[in-house]
């Protein structure tokens, strides 16, 4: 496991969306990406788009989503939705090769038919890249602190979170163990309590938070702290 900090944003998007390409080179045959929803990655995919676009053989890589918020397509809070906008819109990718979490059946029918994507195009549940967030109670992609019960590789939670509350989706721990690579991105507004314990003793929250949880032993922690 590595922490690195960055002094801003821009500094995180640029390590985060250089090593996307640096495991794009390791793997260019066929490269299994999962991404995280919400705005961190937002300047990550700009520098991906402005960078590394024409770099990248686009029908040899597979995107599929960390989790999802249980609402319409349509909606600004749906994190498919936003990736489309802010990344898979701009690139040459088909649509065949991006797996989105359905929010258009019943959220049990969804997890079946999310797990059935991952399993016809990966060996074993593996990717060799994973992003994933950071939220301020310490979840990551939507496994909750107050709901880690649940057994599988695709979950969804029992309560609704966040703002505006939505039930949600998301990849289990034992899957994303098996990544090749993972890398959380955070930016240390507003998830100082969290972030400060990871920085400064991480030893001391192993395990605390399902963020600190994993046992996989190619973790990079990237964090943006302004000014550091
Ligand atoms: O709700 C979610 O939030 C986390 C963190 O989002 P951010 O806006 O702080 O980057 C995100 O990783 C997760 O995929 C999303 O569903």
């Amino acid at each position: 496991m590595k922490i690195y900090l960055f002094k801003n944003e821009d500094e995180m998007a640029n390590r985060s969306a250089k090593l996307f390409y640096e495991e794009y080179l390791k793997n260019s045959n066929s490269f299994k990406v999962m991404l995280s929803g919400g705005s961190t990655p937002i300047n990550m995919y700009k520098i991906i788009i402005s960078e590394y676009k024409d770099k990248i053989n686009w029908e040899n890589v597979l995107i599929f989503f960390g989790d999802e918020r249980f609402i319409s397509e349509n909606s600004s809070n749906n994190n498919y939705k936003n990736t489309y906008e802010n990344f898979l819109k701009h690139i040459p990718i088909p649509k065949s090769n991006i797996f989105k979490i359905r929010t258009d059946i019943p959220i049990e029918k969804s997890i079946i038919d999310y797990e059935n994507k991952i399993i016809t195009k990966t060996k074993n549940y593996k990717f060799n890249l994973i992003y994933l967030g950071i939220g301020n109670d310490g979840h990551t992609a939507s496994l909750f602190p107050d709901e880690l019960k649940k057994k599988g590789f695709i979950i969804y939670t029992e309560k609704e979170h966040g703002n505006p509350p939505l039930k949600r989706i998301s990849v289990n721990f034992d899957l994303i163990e098996k990544a090749d690579k993972i890398i959380f991105m955070s930016n240390y507004k507003k998830k100082e309590k969290v972030l400060n314990q990871i920085i400064e003793n991480f030893e001391t929250v192993k395990n605390k938070y399902p963020t600190t949880s994993l046992k996989n032993q190619n973790i990079y922690y990237l964090i943006a702290k302004d000014g550091y």
